[in-house]
């Protein structure tokens, strides 16, 4: 079921500038979601938008089957996690929980309970009387999601709420985030530049650029069929070339004609073909779809990283478990299904076109 819908939101800002053209999407109950972009692509605008702290110029915010585009925030069932988590410095982990309940005018007998609930979701029992200051950055990011959750809301949005930690501890906070999540069975709606972030955790993708939605989908989805090349270049390292369709299945790029996966573009229509740098294998040059002199190699401890050129002067990236000297020839082996093929140089009319028929193709699926 649909908890949150965003319909045709459009944000213009005072000053003129337009952060969000025409997004439209669609928020299932009790799943893990990440808006991915850039940075000024717009993730925070529809989060602000989705707990009511900004009006949209236009459009509509649905949440559980009511129009709420007008709702004061505090009445939503939503609550956010902020970048800077934004807890009070002179209150101690309990206040810093209680807070919102205590607003709410619940008595201290049913904030207790609800409190120690929430510190042992976030495994901060005994924390309660600890100061803010005494707590380590990946510490005040839980009392943090525990201060939001005591609310039980139904939809929790992250504002890049792992950007503050070093890079340990936010690989840890993302294994919680997602425990966090299942356990609770509540809808996290996770704002993140990272794209291996969105990657790892989320079951759905909404991946932004200059504030309209370029694509959405599962992490396999997104990474295996980038719907463009800002999509393809964004999510995950990509070899990308220009190419043409020869016919169904059939493309030519490095000067090859090579069999693919894609079907349903007219003969000779220009294309841009990507394949991921971890699909490509280092085989003997008779018997690799493309010959290539490896220009230079770096171990990165599981795979080798190699930048080779093929005889057509085109660059490729290999993550390849194999490795080999530098100015070798070698061959390139890839297999039609590891071959993506998009149009190429679209306008943004017929991208936008393309996305509506894709969108219409998703919503018959359900
Ligand atoms: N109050 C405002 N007035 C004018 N422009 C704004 C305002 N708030 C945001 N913007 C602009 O809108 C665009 C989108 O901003 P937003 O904060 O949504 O992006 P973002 O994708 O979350 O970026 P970041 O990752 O840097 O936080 C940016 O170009 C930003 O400068």
């Amino acid at each position: 079921m649909d908890i949150i819908q965003l319909k045709h939101i459009n944000k213009r800002y005072d000053d003129g500038f337009i952060a969000l053209k025409d997004i439209n999407l669609k928020i299932e109950s009790g799943k893990f979601y990440s808006l991915l972009g850039p940075s000024g692509s717009g993730k925070s605008t529809i989060l602000r938008i989705i707990a009511g702290f900004t009006q949209p110029t236009e459009g509509e915010v649905w949440f559980d089957g009511k129009n709420i585009t007008d709702l004061d925030p505090a009445k939503r069932q939503i609550n956010t996690v902020f970048q800077n988590y934004a807890l009070f410095p002179h209150l101690n982990v309990f206040e810093n929980v209680a807070f919102g309940l205590k607003i709410k005018k619940l008595p201290l007998s049913q904030i207790k309970p609800k409190v120690k609930d929430a510190l042992h979701m976030v495994r901060l029992d005994g924390y309660a009387n600890r100061e803010i200051s005494e707590l380590s950055g990946g510490q005040q990011q839980r009392v943090a999601i525990a201060r939001a959750i005591v609310n039980e809301p139904k939809v929790l949005l992250l504002d890049e709420s792992l950007s503050a930690l070093d890079k340990r501890l936010r690989k840890e906070m993302q294994f919680e985030l997602r425990a966090i999540q299942k356990k609770l069975g509540i809808t996290f709606i996770f704002v993140t530049h990272d794209q291996e972030e969105a990657l790892s955790m989320s079951d759905e993708i909404f991946v932004l650029n200059d504030g309209k939605i370029q694509q959405n989908g599962s992490p396999v989805d997104i990474y295996d069929e980038p719907i463009n090349d800002f999509v393809a270049r964004f999510i995950g390292e990509s070899n990308l070339l220009p190419g043409r369709m020869i016919q169904d299945y059939e493309v030519e790029f490095a000067n090859h004609h090579f069999q693919c996966a894609d079907a349903g573009m007219k003969a000779n229509e220009k294309v841009e073909v990507v394949i991921r740098p971890e699909d490509l294998d280092i085989v003997a040059p008779e018997k690799g779809k493309l010959v290539a002199t490896a220009q230079t190699q770096l171990f990165l401890g599981d795979h080798f990283e190699i930048k080779a050129i093929d005889t057509d002067e085109n660059e490729w990236l290999i993550h390849s478990t194999n490795g080999c000297q530098l100015n070798e020839r070698i061959g390139l082996y890839f297999d039609p299904e590891d071959i993506h093929v998009m149009r190429q140089h679209e306008s943004q009319a017929d991208f936008d076109a393309r996305l509506e028929s894709y969108e219409g193709e998703e919503s018959n699926d359900e």
